[in-house]
């Protein structure tokens, strides 16, 4: 199997393109260009002869011959979606449009990794894929919110119009090694300031709710995804819900009894609460999230300390 993997240098990508290259069937290509990824993220696979690493902006139009197209091509952490909105949706929109064209040149099969932000601050909770959402059109957070929004239209008008074979999962919150240590998103942040010694910084209220899935448990879930007959959407996140206070408490419980717990302001928009409703994802994909939370931190630790120098107190 020939496959493109768009986003392929960053954090899920990265982890999707270990399992793919684990059969020895596939062929894998990565387009990226490095935003928010890096090579540092592939190096095990530079230089094998079924892998290819292209530096290459989706917006910009791609041609090669493959049999599925895994779209994961998007900065995923606000501070970077949000530093330059225009260029996040021209990624969305144009990226994705740039995608299905070539899907539709070559015959390949496309999976689109959207996401829970669609439902914006839901008002239906936990979030079946059937609920339309709560987003605001004009706010920091819609490049991406809307942005994937038209993505995940662009998807179906495709598919209706063109007869693509679409895959679509709404991904949450997902957490795991190789998370930019300086992203800015909640289990970076805690895990690299427990282990760097300063404060959690709880965004206020600190009641707002996130549910999160281990990256082992979201690649599972994709490859599912896109080796079935559904076309989603479909959600794919992990049910165990947890407020960020929580949160905090359990990441000092487990890496840094000593550390601090601040209440710092929040960004606008940021939606107060977000858990998945999976029965569909059990149904039709007899897929269900393996890894608790207090099971995924240890290992996300163990790869900051490496990356950080921090030794494990004896
Ligand atoms: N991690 C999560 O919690 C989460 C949740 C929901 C959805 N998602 C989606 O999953 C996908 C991967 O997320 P991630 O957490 O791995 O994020 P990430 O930022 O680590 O990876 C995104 C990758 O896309 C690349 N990229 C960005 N813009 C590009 C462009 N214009 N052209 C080519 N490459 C580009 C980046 O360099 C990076 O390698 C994204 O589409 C994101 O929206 C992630
Ligand atoms: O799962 C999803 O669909 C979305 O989840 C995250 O978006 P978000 O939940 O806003 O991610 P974080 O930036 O990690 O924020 C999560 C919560 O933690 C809070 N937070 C964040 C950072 C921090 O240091 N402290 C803190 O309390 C935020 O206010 C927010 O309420 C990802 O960044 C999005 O790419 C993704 O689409």
């Amino acid at each position: 199997m020939r496959i493109l993997v768009t986003g392929g240098a960053g954090f899920i990508g990265s982890h999707l393109v270990d399992r793919l290259m684990e059969n020895e069937k596939n062929e894998v290509i990565v387009a990226d260009n490095y935003f928010t990824g890096c090579k540092d993220n592939l190096r095990k696979w530079i230089g094998h002869p079924r892998f290819e690493l292209i530096r290459h902006d989706v917006t910009e139009p791609l041609l090669v011959e493959v049999d599925q197209i895994y779209h994961l091509a998007c900065p995923a952490s606000p501070i970077f979606y949000k530093y330059n909105p225009v260029k996040t949706i021209k990624t969305n929109v144009i990226g994705t449009l740039n995608m299905l064209g070539l899907a539709k040149r070559v015959g390949a099969r496309i999976l689109l990794t959207s996401t829970s932000e669609v439902y914006g601050d839901p008002l239906v909770h936990p979030q079946p894929e059937s609920y339309w959402g709560n987003v605001n059109p004009i706010g920091v957070r819609s490049c991406y919110d809307e942005g994937k929004r038209v993505a995940e239209t662009l998807m179906f008008d495709y598919h209706r119009q063109h007869g693509i074979e679409i895959r679509i999962a709404r991904i949450f919150n997902t957490y795991g090694p190789r998370m930019n240590i300086d992203d800015g998103r909640v289990v970076s942040n805690f895990i690299a300031q427990a282990l760097r010694g300063e404060p959690l910084t709880v965004q206020k209220p600190g009641t707002q709710t996130r549910s999160f899935c281990y990256v082992s448990d979201m690649v599972d879930g994709l490859i599912r995804l896109m080796e079935g007959e559904n076309t989603g959407p479909i959600n794919i996140g992990n049910p165990g819900e947890f407020t960020m206070t929580e949160l905090a408490e359990t990441v000092k419980e487990l890496i840094n009894p000593g550390v601090e717990i601040n209440m710092v302001e929040n960004t606008p928009d940021d939606p107060r609460q977000r858990k998945p409703d999976i029965t569909n994802t059990k149904a039709l994909l007899g897929w269900e999230p393996k890894v608790k939370l207090r099971d995924g931190l240890p290992l996300m630790e163990e790869d900051f300390r490496q990356r950080l120098g921090v030794a494990k107190k004896k």
